[in-house]
């Protein structure tokens, strides 16, 4: 049995414009695991309202931010597959759940090369419908239908791994030195509190309250508002960060739902009238950068920040394709590769 690993992370459009920004805004916003209400809503909503104005303003976003090797987030995925294939024993993928490299063509490159067991890695340290089980289910899909030959096994969502902390922590630590901060954000992507409800597989856990996500539970392992609570509290515990120096906030919500706060862009707004003038945020919802940290944080909630009295802002970069991550996911692989061998032995 032959073995390959396909890294999946979330996609980019084609280009920076609107004619190619909409069909990609169409197949991610028509995924019944991102939007999820029934078909007939979904169209309506997505295809009625939002594809009607959106393609251009997030284009325009794009625009901003778009490098002259393609979308940052694809490229900065490609290099963390490069160097993870220079390090291992086993042929490295790389897919995106929407548009391209598809996860069809990932898997096809595989089958290609003879592979029959892949380790399917969802570029998420934390779980959600709307990232980590859409990729699992599309992936799960097309193998029932084109490549039942081939067996996965599943990197589930890595938020509290002792390896990914260290790396995260060390790499906020080198961005931070010289810049003596008032105030550290985290702020991760976030999603509507429904999908908090409906991942519970206690279903009678999670209350979106001040304790159920510090209250153990088995309802932990598919919660991502835990899990953005778990990865702060131990990047924290290993800076040492002092209680008061940083806080937790969940950006890029879409209008309609009420999605997880506190807001991030209704918080910074407030930081310089308590006094933090200086501020650093960290992303960890998103392994590579992208729209929603370059776009979104390095300008708009820098901007944002020092129209409302703050004075410095770092937006500290994702681990993208960090050497001692590269490393650390190189090591995860091996361990995978090597520990499959030992059993088929
Ligand atoms: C952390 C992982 C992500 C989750 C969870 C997530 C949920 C989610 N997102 C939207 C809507 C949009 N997200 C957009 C961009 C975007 N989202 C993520 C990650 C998660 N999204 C990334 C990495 C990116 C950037 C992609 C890039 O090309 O750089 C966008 C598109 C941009 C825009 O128009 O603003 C939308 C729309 C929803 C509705 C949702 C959960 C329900
Ligand atoms: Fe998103
Ligand atoms: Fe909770």
């Amino acid at each position: 049995m032959k073995k390959g690993v396909l890294l999946v992370n979330l996609g980019s459009p084609e280009s920076p414009t609107p004619k190619d920004v909409k069909p990609y805004l169409d197949e991610f916003l028509m995924d019944k695991y991102v939007i999820d209400v029934p078909f007939l809503l979904r169209a309506l909503l997505v295809r009625g309202i939002i594809l009607q104005t959106r393609p251009k303003k997030s284009a325009a976003a794009y625009a901003k931010i778009w490098w002259d090797e393609g979308s940052p987030l694809i490229v900065l995925s490609k290099r963390l597959q490069e160097k993870i294939q220079k390090q291992v024993s086993v042929p490295v993928e790389l897919a995106m759940r929407y548009g391209n490299p598809s996860i069809e063509n990932g898997l096809q490159k595989l089958s290609d090369q003879g592979i029959t067991e892949v380790l399917l890695f969802p570029l998420y340290p934390q779980h959600a419908m709307a990232s980590t089980e859409t990729i699992l289910v599309l992936a799960e899909k097309l193998r029932k239908e084109k490549f039942p030959h081939m067996s996965f096994t599943i990197i589930p969502a890595f938020y509290n791994q002792k390896d990914y902390i260290r790396d995260l922590s060390n790499s906020i630590k080198r961005h931070l030195e010289g810049f003596e901060y008032d105030h550290l954000l985290f702020s991760y992507h976030g999603i509507p509190e429904r999908h908090i409800r409906k991942t519970d597989i206690t279903k009678s856990h999670c209350k979106i309250d001040g304790s159920c996500c510090n209250t153990p539970s088995p309802a932990h392992e598919f919660c991502y508002r835990h899990q953005c609570y778990e990865t702060t509290k131990q990047v924290v515990e290993f800076l040492g960060i002092e209680e008061g120096k940083y806080s937790q906030t969940f950006q890029s919500r879409l209008a309609g739902d009420k999605w997880l706060t506190p807001y991030t862009d209704v918080e910074i707004n407030k930081m310089p009238e308590k006094g933090i003038k200086k501020l650093a945020v960290v992303t960890p919802a998103f392994v590579s950068d992208c729209l929603e940290t370059l776009e979104e944080i390095a300008m708009e909630a820098n901007h944002q920040f020092k129209e409302h009295g703050g004075e410095e802002f770092l937006a500290i970069p994702c681990l993208n394709d960090d050497d001692d991550w590269a490393k650390t996911l190189s090591r995860w692989v091996d361990q995978w590769a090597f520990q499959n061998q030992e059993q088929t032995v």
